[in-house]
Protein backbone atom coordinates (compact mmCIF):
# COMPACT_ATOMS: atom_id res chain seq x y z
CA UNK A 1 0.00 0.00 0.00
CA UNK A 2 1.68 2.60 -1.40
CA UNK A 3 -0.65 5.93 -1.14
CA UNK A 4 0.10 7.40 2.45
CA UNK A 5 -3.48 8.91 2.34
CA UNK A 6 -4.52 5.60 1.65
CA UNK A 7 -2.35 4.01 5.20
CA UNK A 8 -3.39 6.62 7.08
CA UNK A 9 -7.46 5.96 6.41
CA UNK A 10 -6.26 2.34 7.44
CA UNK A 11 -4.40 2.93 10.54
CA UNK A 12 -7.56 4.83 10.98
CA UNK A 13 -10.37 2.26 10.88
CA UNK A 14 -7.74 -0.27 12.25
CA UNK A 15 -7.14 1.94 15.93
CA UNK A 16 -12.06 1.64 15.78
CA UNK A 17 -11.62 -2.47 14.64
CA UNK A 18 -8.29 -3.99 16.06
CA UNK A 19 -9.19 -3.76 19.71
CA UNK A 20 -12.23 -5.86 19.26
CA UNK A 21 -10.43 -9.08 17.87
CA UNK A 22 -9.46 -12.07 19.71
CA UNK A 23 -5.45 -12.36 19.52
CA UNK A 24 -5.91 -15.21 16.70
CA UNK A 25 -8.36 -12.39 14.34
CA UNK A 26 -6.00 -9.98 15.27
CA UNK A 27 -3.08 -12.32 13.87
CA UNK A 28 -4.87 -12.73 10.56
CA UNK A 29 -5.50 -9.33 9.96
CA UNK A 30 -1.86 -8.41 10.67
CA UNK A 31 -1.04 -10.49 7.69
CA UNK A 32 -3.33 -8.11 5.49
CA UNK A 33 -1.05 -5.57 4.96
CA UNK A 34 1.57 -3.30 6.52
CA UNK A 35 -0.22 -0.57 7.91
CA UNK A 36 -2.36 -3.29 9.40
CA UNK A 37 0.72 -4.89 10.99
CA UNK A 38 1.85 -2.01 12.02
CA UNK A 39 -1.62 -1.33 14.06
CA UNK A 40 -1.93 -5.11 15.18
CA UNK A 41 1.55 -4.69 17.09
CA UNK A 42 0.64 -1.77 18.76
CA UNK A 43 -2.56 -3.22 20.24
CA UNK A 44 -0.36 -6.26 21.09
CA UNK A 45 2.09 -3.96 23.04
CA UNK A 46 -0.88 -2.03 25.05
CA UNK A 47 -2.66 -5.25 25.32
CA UNK A 48 0.36 -6.73 27.33
CA UNK A 49 0.75 -3.38 29.09
CA UNK A 50 -2.07 -3.63 31.16
CA UNK A 51 -4.30 -6.99 31.75
CA UNK A 52 -7.10 -4.81 33.97
CA UNK A 53 -7.32 -2.55 30.17
CA UNK A 54 -7.63 0.78 32.47
CA UNK A 55 -10.40 -0.72 34.71
CA UNK A 56 -7.94 -0.58 37.81
CA UNK A 57 -6.28 2.07 39.23
CA UNK A 58 -3.04 1.57 38.17
CA UNK A 59 -2.00 -1.09 35.22
CA UNK A 60 -1.31 -4.63 35.37
CA UNK A 61 0.94 -5.77 32.99
CA UNK A 62 2.20 -9.18 31.09
CA UNK A 63 5.78 -10.39 31.67
CA UNK A 64 7.28 -13.06 29.71
CA UNK A 65 10.28 -14.27 29.84
CA UNK A 66 9.54 -17.86 28.90
CA UNK A 67 7.89 -18.31 25.44
CA UNK A 68 6.70 -15.91 23.10
CA UNK A 69 2.95 -15.27 24.68
CA UNK A 70 2.52 -11.77 25.07
CA UNK A 71 -0.48 -11.59 27.26
CA UNK A 72 -3.68 -14.25 28.20
CA UNK A 73 -7.09 -13.42 26.72
CA UNK A 74 -10.64 -13.00 28.68
CA UNK A 75 -12.98 -10.18 29.27
CA UNK A 76 -12.28 -7.80 31.93
CA UNK A 77 -14.21 -6.86 34.77
CA UNK A 78 -13.44 -5.32 38.03
CA UNK A 79 -16.80 -6.81 39.83
CA UNK A 80 -18.43 -9.57 39.71
CA UNK A 81 -21.40 -10.35 37.54
CA UNK A 82 -24.51 -12.38 36.84
CA UNK A 83 -23.81 -14.47 33.78
CA UNK A 84 -26.57 -12.83 32.10
CA UNK A 85 -25.26 -9.87 32.34
CA UNK A 86 -21.61 -10.14 31.36
CA UNK A 87 -20.66 -8.95 27.67
CA UNK A 88 -19.58 -11.33 25.08
CA UNK A 89 -17.00 -8.13 23.61
CA UNK A 90 -14.52 -5.62 24.96
CA UNK A 91 -12.37 -3.82 23.18
CA UNK A 92 -8.68 -3.65 24.73
CA UNK A 93 -5.62 -2.20 23.10
CA UNK A 94 -7.49 0.71 22.23
CA UNK A 95 -4.92 3.84 21.83
CA UNK A 96 -7.44 6.54 23.47
CA UNK A 97 -6.57 7.67 26.76
CA UNK A 98 -7.08 4.83 30.06
CA UNK A 99 -10.66 5.52 31.61
CA UNK A 100 -10.29 6.19 35.19
CA UNK A 101 -10.79 2.80 37.51
CA UNK A 102 -13.80 1.00 38.87
CA UNK A 103 -17.35 2.88 38.21
CA UNK A 104 -19.30 3.72 41.35
CA UNK A 105 -21.48 2.81 42.90
CA UNK A 106 -20.74 -1.00 42.12
CA UNK A 107 -23.89 -2.73 41.10
CA UNK A 108 -25.86 -4.92 43.37
CA UNK A 109 -26.41 -8.65 42.18
CA UNK A 110 -29.52 -9.44 44.77
CA UNK A 111 -32.13 -8.54 42.77
CA UNK A 112 -33.07 -6.40 45.56
CA UNK A 113 -32.81 -2.67 46.22
CA UNK A 114 -30.52 -2.45 49.10
CA UNK A 115 -31.36 1.14 50.09
CA UNK A 116 -33.24 -0.07 53.12
CA UNK A 117 -30.33 -1.67 54.67
CA UNK A 118 -27.03 -0.05 55.80
CA UNK A 119 -25.74 2.46 58.10
CA UNK A 120 -26.27 6.28 58.47
CA UNK A 121 -22.37 7.43 59.12
CA UNK A 122 -21.14 10.17 57.49
CA UNK A 123 -17.63 8.46 55.74
CA UNK A 124 -15.29 9.45 58.38
CA UNK A 125 -17.23 8.33 61.13
CA UNK A 126 -17.87 4.45 59.64
CA UNK A 127 -16.14 1.58 61.41
CA UNK A 128 -16.36 3.27 64.54
CA UNK A 129 -19.04 1.89 67.95
CA UNK A 130 -21.94 3.13 66.64
CA UNK A 131 -21.65 1.90 63.12
CA UNK A 132 -23.92 -1.28 62.20
CA UNK A 133 -21.67 -2.13 59.09
CA UNK A 134 -18.29 -3.20 61.80
CA UNK A 135 -17.29 -6.83 62.02
CA UNK A 136 -17.47 -7.36 65.31
CA UNK A 137 -16.16 -11.07 64.89
CA UNK A 138 -12.93 -9.87 62.44
CA UNK A 139 -9.38 -10.12 64.93
CA UNK A 140 -7.60 -7.20 64.81
CA UNK A 141 -6.46 -7.33 61.29
CA UNK A 142 -9.77 -7.61 59.72
CA UNK A 143 -8.88 -10.66 58.62
CA UNK A 144 -10.70 -13.61 60.32
CA UNK A 145 -9.06 -17.06 61.57
CA UNK A 146 -5.64 -17.43 60.66
CA UNK A 147 -4.86 -20.56 58.28
CA UNK A 148 -8.90 -21.00 57.37
CA UNK A 149 -11.71 -18.30 55.39
CA UNK A 150 -12.27 -15.03 57.36
CA UNK A 151 -15.10 -13.21 56.95
CA UNK A 152 -15.39 -9.28 56.78
CA UNK A 153 -18.25 -6.92 56.64
CA UNK A 154 -17.76 -4.07 54.43
CA UNK A 155 -20.73 -0.52 54.14
CA UNK A 156 -22.92 -1.23 50.75
CA UNK A 157 -24.65 0.14 48.72
CA UNK A 158 -27.50 1.33 51.28
CA UNK A 159 -25.13 3.05 53.65
CA UNK A 160 -24.99 6.77 53.96
CA UNK A 161 -21.51 6.99 52.87
CA UNK A 162 -19.58 7.01 50.01
CA UNK A 163 -16.67 5.73 48.32
CA UNK A 164 -13.87 7.46 50.16
CA UNK A 165 -15.39 5.37 53.20
CA UNK A 166 -13.06 3.54 55.30
CA UNK A 167 -15.46 0.59 55.35
CA UNK A 168 -15.42 -0.37 51.94
CA UNK A 169 -11.54 -1.32 51.81
CA UNK A 170 -12.56 -3.95 49.00
CA UNK A 171 -14.36 -2.05 46.78
CA UNK A 172 -11.99 0.61 45.10
CA UNK A 173 -10.40 -2.37 42.85
CA UNK A 174 -6.71 -3.03 43.04
CA UNK A 175 -5.15 -0.09 44.50
CA UNK A 176 -1.59 -2.16 44.96
CA UNK A 177 1.26 -2.54 41.89
CA UNK A 178 0.63 -6.35 40.52
CA UNK A 179 2.07 -7.98 37.03
CA UNK A 180 1.13 -11.48 35.30
CA UNK A 181 4.42 -13.48 35.21
CA UNK A 182 4.69 -16.72 32.61
CA UNK A 183 6.28 -19.76 34.71
CA UNK A 184 7.20 -22.74 32.38
CA UNK A 185 5.04 -24.95 34.21
CA UNK A 186 1.98 -23.50 35.38
CA UNK A 187 1.26 -20.47 32.76
CA UNK A 188 0.56 -17.12 33.70
CA UNK A 189 0.79 -16.14 37.94
CA UNK A 190 0.01 -13.04 39.73
CA UNK A 191 3.10 -11.31 41.28
CA UNK A 192 3.49 -8.71 43.92
CA UNK A 193 5.54 -5.60 41.92
CA UNK A 194 5.67 -3.83 45.23
CA UNK A 195 6.12 -4.59 49.09
CA UNK A 196 2.80 -5.44 50.78
CA UNK A 197 2.39 -5.33 54.53
CA UNK A 198 0.55 -8.22 56.04
CA UNK A 199 -3.53 -7.48 56.06
CA UNK A 200 -2.84 -5.41 53.14
CA UNK A 201 -6.01 -5.83 50.94
CA UNK A 202 -4.59 -7.22 46.81
CA UNK A 203 -8.01 -8.39 45.18
CA UNK A 204 -10.95 -9.36 45.04
CA UNK A 205 -11.71 -12.91 42.97
CA UNK A 206 -14.58 -11.35 40.30
CA UNK A 207 -15.83 -12.91 37.54
CA UNK A 208 -19.27 -14.67 36.56
CA UNK A 209 -21.85 -15.40 38.96
CA UNK A 210 -23.24 -18.57 38.27
CA UNK A 211 -26.30 -21.11 39.50
CA UNK A 212 -24.68 -24.72 40.53
CA UNK A 213 -26.38 -26.06 37.93
CA UNK A 214 -24.71 -23.98 35.31
CA UNK A 215 -21.46 -24.38 36.99
CA UNK A 216 -21.61 -28.06 37.03
CA UNK A 217 -22.08 -27.78 33.00
CA UNK A 218 -18.88 -25.33 32.83
CA UNK A 219 -16.90 -27.73 35.15
CA UNK A 220 -17.35 -30.61 32.79
CA UNK A 221 -16.50 -28.78 29.99
CA UNK A 222 -13.66 -27.60 31.44
CA UNK A 223 -12.03 -30.79 32.79
CA UNK A 224 -12.11 -31.75 29.39
CA UNK A 225 -10.36 -28.95 27.68
CA UNK A 226 -7.91 -28.54 30.90
CA UNK A 227 -7.20 -32.13 30.47
CA UNK A 228 -6.05 -32.23 27.17
CA UNK A 229 -4.03 -28.70 27.81
CA UNK A 230 -6.41 -26.79 25.98
CA UNK A 231 -7.97 -23.98 28.73
CA UNK A 232 -7.00 -22.99 32.29
CA UNK A 233 -10.26 -23.04 33.82
CA UNK A 234 -10.65 -20.37 36.61
CA UNK A 235 -14.29 -21.23 37.89
CA UNK A 236 -14.09 -21.44 41.85
CA UNK A 237 -16.76 -22.92 44.60
CA UNK A 238 -16.82 -21.39 47.48
CA UNK A 239 -18.91 -22.94 50.51
CA UNK A 240 -19.88 -20.94 53.33
CA UNK A 241 -20.25 -23.28 56.06
CA UNK A 242 -22.54 -23.47 59.20
CA UNK A 243 -20.82 -23.61 62.51
CA UNK A 244 -22.14 -27.05 62.78
CA UNK A 245 -19.97 -27.46 59.49
CA UNK A 246 -23.07 -28.13 57.08
CA UNK A 247 -22.70 -26.59 54.45
CA UNK A 248 -25.57 -23.76 53.80
CA UNK A 249 -24.75 -21.48 51.17
CA UNK A 250 -22.25 -22.51 47.75
CA UNK A 251 -21.36 -19.67 45.56
CA UNK A 252 -19.84 -20.12 42.12
CA UNK A 253 -17.53 -17.22 40.02
CA UNK A 254 -16.30 -18.57 37.02
CA UNK A 255 -13.66 -15.69 35.89
CA UNK A 256 -12.41 -18.34 33.07
CA UNK A 257 -13.89 -15.91 30.15
CA UNK A 258 -14.72 -12.93 32.11
CA UNK A 259 -12.68 -11.62 35.23
CA UNK A 260 -9.87 -9.75 36.76
CA UNK A 261 -6.64 -10.48 37.69
CA UNK A 262 -7.57 -13.26 40.42
CA UNK A 263 -7.92 -15.60 37.71
CA UNK A 264 -3.87 -15.72 37.41
CA UNK A 265 -3.64 -16.71 41.35
CA UNK A 266 -1.91 -20.32 41.37
CA UNK A 267 -2.35 -22.70 43.90
CA UNK A 268 0.15 -23.33 46.33
CA UNK A 269 0.62 -26.71 48.78
CA UNK A 270 1.35 -25.13 51.58
CA UNK A 271 -1.25 -22.23 51.78
CA UNK A 272 0.63 -19.36 50.42
CA UNK A 273 1.35 -15.95 50.99
CA UNK A 274 -2.70 -14.61 50.59
CA UNK A 275 -5.27 -14.86 52.84
CA UNK A 276 -9.14 -15.58 51.47
CA UNK A 277 -11.83 -13.19 53.35
CA UNK A 278 -15.21 -13.51 52.32
CA UNK A 279 -16.86 -9.87 52.04
CA UNK A 280 -20.02 -9.43 52.76
CA UNK A 281 -21.35 -5.34 52.14
CA UNK A 282 -24.32 -4.44 54.18
CA UNK A 283 -27.79 -5.44 52.50
CA UNK A 284 -26.18 -7.38 50.54
CA UNK A 285 -26.68 -11.47 50.64
CA UNK A 286 -23.76 -12.66 47.91
CA UNK A 287 -20.63 -12.41 49.85
CA UNK A 288 -17.02 -11.74 47.36
CA UNK A 289 -13.97 -13.28 47.96
CA UNK A 290 -11.48 -11.08 48.51
CA UNK A 291 -7.62 -12.02 49.15
CA UNK A 292 -5.31 -9.81 51.46
CA UNK A 293 -1.73 -10.49 52.27
CA UNK A 294 -1.38 -12.96 54.66
CA UNK A 295 1.92 -12.10 55.81
CA UNK A 296 4.42 -8.61 54.65
CA UNK A 297 5.53 -10.06 50.87
CA UNK A 298 8.40 -8.81 48.88
CA UNK A 299 8.39 -7.45 45.74
CA UNK A 300 8.52 -10.12 43.05
CA UNK A 301 7.17 -12.61 45.02
CA UNK A 302 4.05 -14.68 43.16
CA UNK A 303 0.66 -14.60 45.29
CA UNK A 304 -0.74 -17.82 45.48
CA UNK A 305 -3.57 -19.50 47.88
CA UNK A 306 -4.71 -22.77 48.84
CA UNK A 307 -7.33 -23.92 46.08
CA UNK A 308 -8.33 -26.81 48.79
CA UNK A 309 -11.34 -28.68 47.53
CA UNK A 310 -11.98 -25.10 45.58
CA UNK A 311 -12.06 -27.01 41.74
CA UNK A 312 -9.57 -24.86 40.03
CA UNK A 313 -7.16 -27.29 39.50
CA UNK A 314 -8.59 -30.02 37.34
CA UNK A 315 -8.05 -33.74 39.51
CA UNK A 316 -4.55 -35.29 37.69
CA UNK A 317 -2.83 -32.71 37.22
CA UNK A 318 0.50 -32.15 38.36
CA UNK A 319 1.20 -29.19 41.14
CA UNK A 320 4.31 -27.08 40.21
CA UNK A 321 5.65 -25.42 43.02
CA UNK A 322 8.62 -23.30 41.01
CA UNK A 323 9.14 -19.93 42.23
C1 LIG B 1 -7.04 -19.95 38.18
S1 LIG B 1 -5.98 -20.56 36.97
C2 LIG B 1 -4.45 -19.83 37.43
C3 LIG B 1 -3.79 -19.12 36.26
C4 LIG B 1 -3.20 -20.03 35.21
N1 LIG B 1 -1.87 -20.47 35.61
C5 LIG B 1 -3.18 -19.40 33.83
O1 LIG B 1 -2.19 -19.52 33.11
O2 LIG B 1 -4.19 -18.78 33.45
C6 LIG B 1 -5.88 -22.21 37.51
C7 LIG B 1 -5.08 -23.11 36.59
O3 LIG B 1 -3.68 -22.81 36.69
C8 LIG B 1 -2.91 -23.99 36.73
N2 LIG B 1 -2.24 -24.08 38.06
C9 LIG B 1 -2.52 -23.34 39.14
N3 LIG B 1 -1.70 -23.63 40.16
C10 LIG B 1 -0.87 -24.60 39.73
C11 LIG B 1 0.19 -25.33 40.32
N4 LIG B 1 0.59 -25.11 41.56
N5 LIG B 1 0.81 -26.25 39.57
C12 LIG B 1 0.42 -26.49 38.28
N6 LIG B 1 -0.56 -25.84 37.67
C13 LIG B 1 -1.22 -24.90 38.37
C14 LIG B 1 -3.88 -25.14 36.49
O4 LIG B 1 -3.92 -25.35 35.10
C15 LIG B 1 -5.19 -24.56 36.97
O5 LIG B 1 -6.29 -25.17 36.35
Amino acid sequence: MGNPATSSAVTESAELVLPWLPPQDLAAAATACRALRASASAVTARRAADAARGLEPLPIPFNNGVDSKPYAYFLYTPFSLTARSSSTAQPWGCSLDRPPGPAWPRPTLDGFPSAVCGCACSADECGGPECACVDANADAAGLGAEGGMGSLMECGGGCACGPSCGNRRTQRGVAVQLRVVRHLQKGWGLHAAEALGRGQFVCEYAGEFLTTEEARKRQRLYDELASAGKLSPALIVIREHLPSGKACLRVNIDATKVGNVARFINHSCDGGNLQPVLVRNSGSLLPRLCFFAARDLVEGEELAFSYGDARLRPKGLPCFVEA
